[in-house]
């Protein structure tokens, strides 16, 4: 056996052996799950309660266990004494506690990321191993002390290699799915990913440069090492679209973390769902911060002296509503701090107990307790008094405020003088309009300045008490049963009779406006607008945030094109750090270099990357001379690439990326080429997938934010620009565009007068 061979058969027992130990744990772990389930329903409310509890604490636990399957081993640290440790998806210890894999975020597994031959500690050597499923494929070593004997040695063995293992993930065909980096994160992105929870870190990086990668291996690294709190408190992941976060969703989960929410920032209302989007103009209007005035005004001016005051009799006497007793409990009302519906109780309360006296005061005798309730029944009932509460205090529900708002031109230029005629014209819309993505920050600041209309108030009341019994219960629990049997510790069974395990705190969590998470992941950070921002900040009163994105990838008229501008006024010039990423981690360098070129011409700010691959004719140019002909050129193109790139298995990804008004044309070509080439039975299998998972994807520029493709055709660049509302969105969305692929990038251009 040759000693590469012989290295790959030691690894390959350490590998088994690892492989064991995730097998006994899930058997047990297994069985233990089985005897609480044959336990059925007997037993006492309390018995089975708790083993209700234990059944779905096996459950996560097996869950977990299950997720980590693929590439569970991937790395080895070696030590100037030899001492050998294993770095895999989650840490594994035997029955008698001797440890068999370090979990990938430990302290101790740092090096594996960070060491290099200047800084290794008392690191010697650096292995990969790399797995197909469970069989040691291939090992790469790097020496990290040039004057150990193993630098000899592993240059004997043939081990002695560099970004190999990188090299291969890089180059390996999509699959629509983004997979974990857990193996190969460069020391770089390790920083960031282990770098302190307490300030909002801004993590600015050009694309492909691994943000998002970071970003979810920093919320999987946050996890860990803070899980007592961010267990309970959950973490919340931002993304740019629905298709952006089915791309990322199994990142998360093949860390062994499944219970992180994610959402946009069109669904984190809870039960309330945009069914459109605006004008880019209109949209920037909506994004502006001083729209939170403007509905702090749209909710003000429905507290108010009414015109019309009403005098009723009651038992004969004239109770007039006087303007200055009603300006007194509008005094009284707003002192409380209260949201507008809360505060309205002391309004009305105000109101009629001044009513009340006003009664008393002119009677000749000083009335009894009852007269004077009956009175204020009678006040209560009273029609032009309700009438009259109403106008000076009117409950609102925030649809209704948002809806009235955008429905009266002239009552929206009175609260927004800084918007200009026409701006307040584009603002304005129908009653009965459906809602839009840009309507819900604005929706959010409404329910937090009404809060809940009272009823619901009442039933979160009722919750709230039940489950404070609940907890008391559990408690009660655990103290008779003195539990704990090293799978499942009494702080987790606590928690999860309380729903407070991550998946519990995720679920409930979602349905709650009001949640206040422990940390918050923010990806494409540059498109929000100052209103998306706000409503984020809301969800996270503690300002742990990870925020990562592109200045110069930005679409977003309101987005952001300066991170200091933008996070000075979100957490001050000390609240907030900034990290950048250097290497492009996605794109051919030809690809990688020709995109930045064109974004420094167009003025963008462009961070300054480096690729770390070269493909040969990563970039090809196709001029034609009118609109039909781009679309074929392309069509041909993506046929073409689609044979290169696409396979049967489901892996491979191409785009075909061109202006919205031929997004329709382009699919119609596409579809056609493809069946020319490939023959009807590929194009009907390609034809019958999920539109989210289309192997060719025929789309406009935005429905590829954040996403990848094997091959890319960018289809008449100069249209796309046309359509762009601004010339350096027209310049970030061709941008983004170009640095989509990670082998090729065709270019459809149309010149007059030029042919192919
Ligand atoms: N250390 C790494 N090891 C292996 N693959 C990596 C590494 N870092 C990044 N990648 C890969 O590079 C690609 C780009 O990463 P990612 O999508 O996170 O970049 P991004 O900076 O968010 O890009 P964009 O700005 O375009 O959204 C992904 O396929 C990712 O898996």
């Amino acid at each position: 056996m040759s000693t590469y061979s012989s290295q790959l058969h030691d690894e390959q027992r350490s590998v088994d052996r690892a492989y064991g130990r995730l097998d006994a744990l899930r058997t047990q772990t297994r069985s233990r799950l089985d005897s609480v389930r044959a336990a059925g329903s007997h037993g006492s409310p309390t018995q089975r309660t708790e083993r209700d509890s234990f059944a779905s604490l096996y459950e996560d636990r097996l869950a977990q266990l299950r997720a980590v399957e693929d590439r569970l081993v991937f790395g080895r640290l070696d030590d100037k004494d030899g001492q050998r440790r294993y770095i895999g998806r989650i840490g594994l210890s035997s029955e008698s506690h001797d440890p068999i894999l370090t979990d990938w975020r430990a302290e101790a597994a740092r090096p594996f990321y960070e060491a290099t031959p200047s800084s290794h500690g008392d690191i010697v050597l650096r292995r990969h191993i790399s797995l197909s499923f469970r069989t040691v494929t291939s090992i790469e070593d790097e020496v990290l002390d040039l004057n150990s004997p193993e630098v000899g040695q592993a240059a004997n063995q043939g081990t002695l290699a560099g970004e190999g293992a990188l090299l291969a993930t890089l180059s390996s065909r999509r699959t629509g799915r983004m997979t974990d980096i857990v193996a190969t994160i460069q020391a770089e992105q390790d920083r960031i990913i282990r770098s302190d929870m307490a300030h909002a870190l801004v993590v600015q990086g050009g694309p492909g440069t691994g943000k998002t990668a970071v970003a979810l291996h920093r919320a999987a690294y946050l996890l860990y090492t803070h899980r007592s709190t961010l267990e309970r408190s959950g973490v919340l992941v931002v993304g740019p679209s629905p298709d952006f976060l089915r791309y990322i969703d199994q990142v998360l989960p093949s860390l062994g973390e499944t219970g992180v929410l994610s959402r946009t920032i069109a669904d984190l209302i809870p039960g309330v769902v945009a069914q459109a989007n605006d004008r880019p103009e209109v949209a920037r209007l909506k994004g502006d911060g001083r729209m939170a005035s403007v509905i702090a005004g749209a909710v003000r001016s429905r507290e108010r002296v009414p015109a019309e005051l009403p005098t009723v009799r009651i038992e004969g006497i004239a109770v007039p509503m006087l303007a200055v007793d009603v300006q007194q409990a509008l005094t009284d009302a707003r002192r409380t701090r209260q949201s507008h519906n809360k505060a309205r109780e002391t309004f009305v309360k105000s109101i009629l107990q001044t009513m009340e006296n006003r009664y008393a005061q002119s009677l000749d005798y000083t009335p009894e307790s009852d007269e004077l309730s009956r009175v204020r029944s009678l006040l209560r009932l009273s029609d032009p008094v309700r009438k009259a509460i109403n106008l000076a205090w009117l409950p609102m529900r925030p649809e209704w405020l948002l809806e009235n708002l955008w429905s009266r031109p002239a009552f929206l230029a009175r609260l927004a003088p800084w918007l200009s005629p026409s701006q307040v014209e584009a603002l304005t819309r129908p009653k009965g309009s459906p809602l839009t993505v840009s309507d819900i920050p604005l929706l959010d600041e409404a329910m937090e300045l009404l809060g809940p209309d009272p009823r619901q108030a009442a039933r979160q009341a009722a919750e709230a008490s039940q489950q404070a019994e609940e907890q008391q219960f559990a408690k009660d629990t655990l103290a008779q049963n003195g539990i704990g049997n090293g799978l499942v510790t009494s702080r987790m069974l606590l928690d999860n009779i309380n729903g407070l395990d991550s998946q519990a705190a995720a679920q409930r969590a979602a349905e709650d406006r009001q949640w206040a998470f422990g940390h918050i992941v923010v990806d494409e950070a540059q498109e929000l607008t100052s209103m998306d921002w706000r409503m984020l900040i809301r969800r996270c009163p503690s300002r742990s945030f990870t925020i990562v994105g592109d200045v110069a990838q930005t679409s977003a008229l309101g987005g952001t094109r300066s991170w200091e501008r933008t996070m000075n006024q979100l957490f001050g010039e000390d609240g907030w750090d900034l990290s950048e990423l250097t290497i492009d981690y996605r794109n051919p360098r030809e690809v990688s270099e020709l995109a930045g070129e064109y974004a420094r011409s167009e003025g963008l700010r462009v961070s300054t990357l480096k690729a770390v691959r070269t493909v040969p004719d990563a970039v090809r140019r196709i001029t034609v001379t009118d609109d039909n002909g781009a679309v074929e050129a392309a069509a041909q193109a993506a046929a073409e690439m689609a044979g290169r790139f696409i396979a049967e298995d489901g892996t491979g990804r191409v785009a075909v990326i061109g202006s919205q008004d031929q997004v329709a044309p382009l699919k119609a070509a596409v579809g056609k080429a493809y069946r020319a080439s490939a023959g009807g039975e590929a194009a009907d299998r390609l034809a019958a997938e999920d539109s989210w998972d289309r192997q060719i994807l025929v789309t406009d520029t935005r429905g590829t934010k954040g996403l990848e493709f094997d091959g890319v055709v960018l289809t008449d660049p100069e249209r796309i620009a046309d359509e762009a509302p601004s010339r350096l969105t027209a310049a970030s969305d061709i941008y983004v565009a170009m640095t989509r692929p990670t082998q090729q990038l065709v270019i459809v251009e149309r010149k007059e007068g030029e042919e192919r």
